[in-house]
């Protein structure tokens, strides 16, 4: 079981290592997954996410339905398989291919299979497409999952079964060498689904850009790790080398021969590989946990002043690469220490956690806050402008003034608020050194009062 996280400032979004799309290598590390997001995470510029790996599809589902990941990325996923609610869709071209039983020379084209039995998963967009395009023959079925679908081939209940490119890797190792041909003509539109609870508009920026690149990434890890043919040239018809299907029609037989010793060692093997997943999946949960307290405030539990300054570092970077705006905050309480004084340290720390929590009443769920100093907040604004930002700090002091503190009903408290929005050619020192001298003049013109300072702009309100 994956522990929970208290914050919800990290996404997390589970992938499946069987697919070549979430591609594992041998130490069950991702190798070939969205490469550009995986790159932007591991390099921290997008510190908003994590990663977690599933050994199977119905394990991320699982974690998925139970809340342990915020996300998903699923390729073709059924529509049954996730609340529709949560879902973004991105269409992507992909080839499909026919995966038939051995020495099947029938298939030059799926209009072949007209009359023929065909398998194809249920409730796909694929299947649909293709379904309609050849007015539903009766002699097609569909199967409810993927294994179903793969078991009727391995059962001889239907003559080839329609896959699309991303699960053929992991099906060609389910059920052992079969005949496989990419009908490129047929090529449909496929869906990669990702499914996100809240609205995180970074990792939306980033994965739409790593769907660029996806065709190109899983064609080489398919060539890679099963010698998928997936030559450009004949687009119509790819079928096997004839050298291939010898090694594999012997393969078959050798499998016939030893089939008891070899089942056995397939389950061993089986059984070590998901142990190493399971593991894998804890160590890498463990890992994340750790790395998590090691960013959070524990008086607070909002996030400290490094993970702060490592999101302000890469919403700067977010900045000067694709110009996405933002705003940060400092928000200090006034007269803290009087409040101290006059009511002892315990207090004071009520007050700290209190106040961030009213801060946290006014940001938006993708709003990054943490405790930066003392007595002192940072709160950086994606994708949003000065004057939206300014709106957002006078509902921060409107909100602090209101507070109460049952035991203390006497104690006042308020904060005070320099605001800065990025700039051209801006640096993490010039946008916070801008916030600060605001906030310096918020509390020199009298505090709980809101000051901007931008790069062409300073003014004061209260
Ligand atoms: N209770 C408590 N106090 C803290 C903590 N961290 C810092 N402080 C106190 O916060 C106070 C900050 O005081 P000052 O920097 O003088 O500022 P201030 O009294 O808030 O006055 P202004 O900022 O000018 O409005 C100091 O007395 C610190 O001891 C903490 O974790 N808990």
């Amino acid at each position: 079981m994956l522990p929970t996280f208290a914050s919800e400032k990290v996404v997390r979004i589970g992938v499946v290592s069987d697919a070549p799309f979430a591609y594992a290598n041998e130490h069950y590390a991702i190798a070939g997954f969205l490469p550009d997001l995986h790159a932007e995470i591991s390099q921290g510029v997008n510190q908003s996410t994590q990663l977690i790996m599933f050994e199977s599809r119905s394990a991320l589902i699982k974690a998925y339905q139970e809340g342990q990941i915020q996300g998903a990325l699923v390729i073709d996923p059924q529509l049954n398989e996730f609340p529709k609610a949560s879902r973004s869709k991105e269409l992507l071209a992909m080839p499909v291919y026919l995966l038939s039983r051995p020495n099947n020379n029938e298939i030059t084209d799926l209009s072949n299979y007209k009359n023929k039995n065909l398998g194809l998963l249920a409730d796909s967009a694929l299947s649909e497409q293709l379904l309609d395009e050849h007015q539903r023959p009766e002699s097609w079925k569909t199967y409810t999952s993927p294994a179903e679908l793969v078991n009727a081939l391995a059962a001889s209940k239907v003559d080839a079964i329609v896959l699309n490119q991303a699960s053929v890797a992991a099906q060609l190792r389910k059920i052992g060498w079969h005949q496989l041909v990419k009908v490129r003509e047929l090529s449909q539109k496929s869906q990669l689904v990702y499914l996100l609870n809240q609205n995180q508009a970074p990792l939306k920026l980033a994965m739409n850009e790593a769907i660029e690149q996806l065709e190109r990434s899983i064609v080489s890890a398919l060539q890679l790790k099963w010698g998928v043919e997936t030559s450009d040239n004949d687009w119509s018809i790819t079928s096997i080398t004839l050298p291939l299907s010898i090694a594999f029609l012997f393969l078959i037989v050798f499998g016939i021969l030893t089939n008891r010793k070899l089942k056995a060692e397939i389950k061993k093997r089986e059984a070590f590989e998901q142990q190493l997943a399971v593991l894998n999946v804890k160590a890498q949960s463990e890992r994340q946990q750790a790395q998590k307290e090691a960013r959070t405030d524990p008086l607070t539990g909002i996030d400290n002043r490094r993970k702060f300054d490592e999101y302000l570092n890469s919403q700067i970077q977010l900045f000067n690469r694709k110009g996405n705006v933002f705003c940060l905050m400092i928000i200090d309480i006034d007269h803290f220490k009087l409040i101290n004084d006059e009511f002892g340290h315990d207090v004071g720390d009520t007050v700290l956690k209190d106040v961030s929590h009213s801060i946290s009443e006014i940001i938006r769920p993708y709003d990054e806050l943490g405790r930066i100093g003392g007595e002192e907040f940072g709160v950086i604004l994606p994708d949003t402008e000065r004057l939206e930002a300014f709106g957002i700090a006078e509902r921060i002091l409107d909100h602090v003034v209101d507070y109460k503190n049952a035991n203390y009903p006497e104690l006042a408290v308020s904060v005070s608020i320099g605001l800065s929005e990025v700039g051209e050619n801006d640096s993490t020192d010039a946008i916070f050194k801008r916030a600060d001298d605001a906030l310096y003049q918020s509390k020199e013109n009298g505090r709980n009062r809101v000051t901007e300072n931008h790069q062409s702009y300073s003014g004061t309100a209260a």
